[in-house]
């Protein structure tokens, strides 16, 4: 069997998403390239490192080497590709510095804290001739690619889109230090779920053509009983010159915040997390909307009729492997081995971050300057 070429990554913070992508993509067989971990950052110790590794059962840790300062993994060690996924308010700056040192760069969802920010991180990737792409891991999976090249093409012209991400991750217990309610971490609904969100209403408004999609409408409230204002149950409206997208985000409803996120995937829901509605056929995308499977169709007119005159539906089933971060790390390997330089999905990312900049002026949902500075 042909040699795999080997991908060596950095990663950049002992993170939550880091413990999930890592042993996703890390000497995964069916990946195109071999994926290996050749060092990590990290604000905590060693002997933490080494414990993360292990709880994690991450290949050949001793290979791994430990930096306690994100600049000098940048500046000093060889690898091919830095991921990045500390909280969103960090990305910017991360970014900056891996883009001086000429680093290839996954950055985790949402890229930025706004689109100017991300607009000159490409402008600087496309001047050092590195790759650029933000982790939204969700584009890249089976399901959504069979929408995209399968599915749109053929269900006319698409009217409207429903499109949710709405979970309990906020509950009794969790802290106000929490990353998802402490605004210095980049807390909120929007960024934090909404980008999942606005990225199927862009798949489905732009997948075939690209249109001038503008948001109308938002409206926020925020956690209850908490401090500073943090977004929660999010409404945002976006139209354009045929169609319109409700988007609603929520880190309180539905549900409690037990059993945890993971576990909870498997729950059902009362209606489908995203729902495409054109021409000649619906479109329903059970939760979790980040990781779809299936996707759930409507056929409409007398086109598509079953021999009984009832019009025909189908599960069309798209299972994914593994959890399904490791699909972008291809993507962006093969971009860096084929010596294609530039932003991918520069575009997609920039209508979703300027959509939730103007969700966010809409509804009066803030951060502290210093976060949004360029
Ligand atoms: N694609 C996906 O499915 C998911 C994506 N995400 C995204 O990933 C990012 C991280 O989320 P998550 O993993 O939950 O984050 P965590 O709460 O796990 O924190 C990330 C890590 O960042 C480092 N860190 C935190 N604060 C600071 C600081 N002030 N200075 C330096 N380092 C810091 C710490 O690493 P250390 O202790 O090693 O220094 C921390 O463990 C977010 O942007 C989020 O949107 C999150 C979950 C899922
Ligand atoms: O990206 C995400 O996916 C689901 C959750 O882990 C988390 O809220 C969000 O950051």
């Amino acid at each position: 069997m042909e040699q795999k070429q080997t991908c060596r990554w950095a990663a950049l913070s002992l993170s939550n998403i880091a413990s999930v992508f890592l042993p996703d993509v890390l000497g995964r067989e069916d990946a195109e390239y071999e994926h290996k971990l050749v060092a990590i950052s990290t604000t905590g110790s060693n002997e933490r490192a080494q414990k993360w590794f292990k709880d994690n059962k991450l290949p050949d840790p001793d290979s791994i080497v430990v930096y306690n300062s994100w600049r000098t993994m940048l500046e000093q060690d060889d690898f091919d590709i830095v991921y990045i996924s500390t909280p969103h308010p960090l990305h910017y700056e991360e970014m900056l510095k891996a883009l001086e040192c000429k680093r290839n760069i996954l950055v985790e969802k949402p890229a930025t804290m706004n689109a100017a920010q991300y607009r000159k991180c490409i402008e600087l990737a496309n001047q050092q001739g590195v790759v650029l792409m933000e982790a939204m891991w969700t584009r890249y999976l089976p399901a959504t690619k069979y929408l995209k090249d399968e599915l749109l093409p053929k269900i006319g012209k698409v009217r409207r889109v429903y499109s949710d991400f709405s979970f309990p991750i906020v509950g009794p217990d969790l802290q106000d230090t929490s990353r998802f309610l402490d605004k210095a971490a980049g807390a909120g609904a929007l960024l934090d779920q909404g980008v999942y969100a606005l990225t199927w209403v862009d798949l489905a408004l732009n997948g075939v053509e690209v249109g001038a999609t503008k948001v109308v409408h938002s409206s926020s409230w925020s956690v209850p009983e908490r401090p500073d204002e943090v977004d929660d149950i999010n409404t945002v409206v976006l139209a354009n010159k045929d169609a319109t997208a409700i988007v609603t985000t929520s880190m309180t409803i539905p549900g409690s915040s037990k059993p945890p996120f993971y576990v909870r995937l498997s729950a059902q829901k009362a209606a489908p997390s995203v729902r495409i509605e054109a021409a000649e056929a619906s479109v329903a995308i059970p939760f979790p909307p980040i990781r779809p499977e299936e996707l759930h169709v409507q056929w409409y007119g007398y086109a598509h009729l079953n021999d009984d005159g009832t019009e025909k539906n189908e599960i069309i089933k798209k299972p994914v492997s593994g959890w399904g971060t490791w699909y972008q790390a291809d993507i962006i390997a093969a971009a860096v081995f084929n010596k294609q330089p530039g932003v991918i999905g520069a575009e997609e990312s920039s209508r979703v971050l300027g959509w939730m900049d103007e969700a966010r002026r809409l509804a009066n949902i803030t951060y502290d300057k210093k976060l949004e500075q360029v």
